[in-house]
């Protein structure tokens, strides 16, 4: 695969992704944290590839969000998602949906929703979440016992790189090898030509040697598995807790753990803790053996009369010969007790074994001598005994378990994976949950012959191209979710939206254009029915703070002068577009803009105060809508947020006129209201 035709992928990054062990389906899965592993590809890079590998699945070229206020609402709704998510992967992942306009994706988005939404946010789940992190690689390992050898420049290259926990050595001949069986404990020859050589020491002879990692450095799994352990049993718990099938199995994964340390050694091995005590107390127990034996003696020889014949005693004075024939002969048998104490203390403290008890009866002779003296090459031998059959023992351990993790290797990726795909779905389905969500209908817009200008399609939907929802509910609002009051609004065409003071106008652009871009990402909605046509753009303006300048009020007009042009299948929210100039333009301004839109196949929603002005102002008949006042309570005024079609609602000037009128029955209010 072209990894350079990936939209916004360069040389660099294609040569940073070439890198992964699987290059192209890592980028297709979309696991972000698997393509972060690329040298110098961070996070935000990695999300940014992800998605142009959507794109790219999808022929999709299309960028939805045309204004700075449509990508803030975009910024919005990712938050609202975002904030649902137990770990960072998913937040990244959440990023990977963008409001598209390509119906294959918005449909490939909303299956995997729709699967989401179907999830249960079980607390217990989330709990067990906040331990899993995407697996990762430990630094390398120096393993310094064994080493490769080869006579041949390539694979010593390959072996290089492919084993760095190894030092690779060149050799040339047996001889060279033998030398290196003499300053490593294991040798791994690489080439075949060696195969059969006789040479001393634990030499091997294998040129698979650099396919088969696990078997010649079992510590890269075994660290691997050390370093991700909480991560592994975290999702291991995600599996259980969302009883979700693990990829991997779990037993055998908690019994591999169980067998490792934390430092990639292995643990819970009586014979190999034996072992190492031994060889650890091994000069400890010898002198307490030493002390054992003297003890007895002095105990022994401290009871008895001993009499010493007049040669003896002449022959010790003279010769100087040692006190140890006498103890031979006077203690012999209590000699051969204190030996035996000795030898049991030794074998008793250190737990050892028949063959090795063999040896440790050597440490005390049988020449007799007080104090009692250690045999110091027999505890030598004794050591490097211990100390063998400890490393034989440890490498046979570290090879069947990391036997057993290298069938684990592959299934832990998958089963991690899916245990943050988990937290990004159930990120999704509390979404949905908590602001009481639908699954929209994405309709392809009808083209320009199913919709003459001028006519009303009536689709098979019973309604028209634009958006109809029903019951939105915008979580962005500043009250309460519970408190937001239901709105229902269909637009087809071009419509100007009236209505009082704080009605709620911005707030149902903001809706509209929430759930125009949730249901372009593929999300569910916060509302009880949508249906809406897929627009190629969405164009939302805020409401300017203040009159514009010259050159500001120009570019604005720039601006909406290029809105104009093409606007077929655009989505337009305009927001008190008034505000830029004094009011007489600006409703001239307004009327000709929704002229030329009203020519195309364009959505648009203008949100303005002077919508009689524009109307007296444009050429064709405008048409409005109204958030109107049910009263006044309280002096406090009552709407109903769903705009009116074909409504023009009354300001709150004149409401206000007109409650006063009512109250003082005509007079100069019933005059002002004649006014309005
Ligand atoms: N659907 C709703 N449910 C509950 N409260 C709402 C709803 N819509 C709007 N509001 C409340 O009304 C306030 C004003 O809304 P908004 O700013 O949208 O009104 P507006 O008609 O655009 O006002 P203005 O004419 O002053 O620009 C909001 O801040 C919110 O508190």
């Amino acid at each position: 695969m072209d990894l350079e035709s990936i939209p916004g992928v360069g040389e660099k990054t294609a040569r940073a992704l070439r890198e992964l062990e699987a290059p192209a389906a890592t980028v297709e899965s979309g696991d972000v944290a698997a393509i972060a592993r690329a040298p110098g590809v961070n996070e935000a890079r990695a999300v940014r590839v992800a998605r142009g590998a959507i794109r790219r699945r999808h022929d999709d070229a299309s960028r939805v969000l045309a204004t700075d206020r449509a990508r803030e609402v975009y910024r919005d709704a990712l938050d609202l998602l975002k904030e649902r998510t137990v770990t960072d992967y998913a937040e990244k992942r959440l990023e990977t949906f963008y409001p598209s306009a390509s119906a294959s994706r918005i449909a490939e988005a909303q299956t995997f929703a729709a699967a989401a939404t179907d999830r249960d946010p079980d607390p217990a789940v989330l709990e067990a979440l906040s331990g899993v992190e995407p697996l990762a690689d430990p630094p390398t390992v120096r393993v310094r016992d064994r080493c490769l050898a080869t006579a041949d420049a390539e694979v010593y290259a390959r072996a290089e790189a492919r084993v760095p926990e190894l030092s690779v050595e060149t050799v040339e001949d047996t001889r060279d090898v033998a030398e290196l069986a003499r300053s490593y404990a294991t040798v791994i020859v690489l080439d075949e030509e060696f195969a059969g050589m006789d040479v001393e020491g634990d030499v091997h002879v294998r040129p698979d040697a650099l396919e088969t990692p696990a078997e010649t450095v079992p510590e890269r799994l075994l660290a691997f598995f050390a370093a991700n352990r909480g991560r592994l049993e975290a999702a291991a718990a995600v599996h259980e807790a969302a009883d979700l099938d693990a990829a991997a199995d779990l037993d055998a994964l908690r019994d591999a753990l169980s067998r490792l340390d934390d430092d990639g050694t292995i643990v819970g091995d009586a014979e190999l803790e034996r072992l190492t005590a031994a060889v650890d107390d091994l000069d400890a127990a010898v002198s307490t053996a030493e002390s054992v034996a003297d003890d007895h003696l002095r105990e022994a020889i401290r009871e008895r009369d001993v009499t010493i014949e007049g040669t003896d005693f002449l022959s010790l004075v003279e010769q100087g010969a040692r006190v140890d024939s006498l103890l031979d002969r006077e203690l012999a048998d209590e000699y051969d007790t204190a030996m035996e104490r000795a030898r049991d203390h030794l074998v008793d403290a250190l737990d050892l074994a028949p063959e090795e008890a063999d040896l440790a009866e050597r440490v005390f002779d049988d020449d007799p001598s007080f104090p009692v003296e250690r045999d110091e090459s027999a505890v030598s031998r004794l050591r490097t005994e211990l100390a063998a059959g400890r490393d034989r023992r440890a490498a046979r351990l570290k090879a069947d378990l990391a036997a057993d993790l290298g069938d684990l290797r592959e299934p832990v990726e998958d089963l991690v994976r899916d245990a943050l795909e988990l937290d990004v779905e159930l990120a999704i389905a509390r979404f949905a949950r908590d602001f009481d969500c639908v699954m929209p209908e994405v309709r392809d817009p009808a083209g320009p012959a199913e919709r003459p200008d001028g006519e009303d399609d009536e689709s098979e939907h019973g309604v028209p191209g634009g958006f109809r929802l029903e019951g939105g509910r915008s979580p962005l609002l500043d009250v309460e979710f519970e408190a937001v009051e239901p709105v229902d609004y269909a637009v087809d065409g071009v419509r100007l939206l009236s209505g009082v003071n704080s009605g709620g106008k911005t707030s149902t652009l903001d809706l509209v254009a929430l759930v125009v871009v949730l249901a372009q990402m593929g999300m569910p909605v916060p509302a009880e029915e949508v249906e809406l046509d897929r627009f190629e753009e969405v164009h939302y303006y805020a409401k300017s703070q203040g009159t514009l300048d010259a050159g500001a009020f120009e570019a604005t007009l720039r601006d909406f002068g290029d809105l104009v042009e093409g606007a077929d299948g655009r989505l337009v929210l305009v927001d008190e577009l008034e505000s830029i100039t004094e009011p007489g333009a600006s409703a001239k301004i307004i009327a000709g803009i929704l002229e030329a839109l009203s020519d195309q196949q364009t959505t648009a929603v203008f949100v303005s105060h002077l919508a009689r002005e524009i109307r007296e102002a444009a050429d064709y008949d405008v048409a409005v809508d109204g958030i109107e006042a049910v009263g006044l309570v309280d002096g406090e005024l009552r709407v109903n947020r769903s705009p009116r079609e074909g409504h023009l609602a009354r300001s709150t000037p004149e409401l206000i006129v007109e409650k006063l009128a009512e109250d003082r029955g005509g007079g100069f209010y019933g005059d002002l209201l004649e006014k309005f």
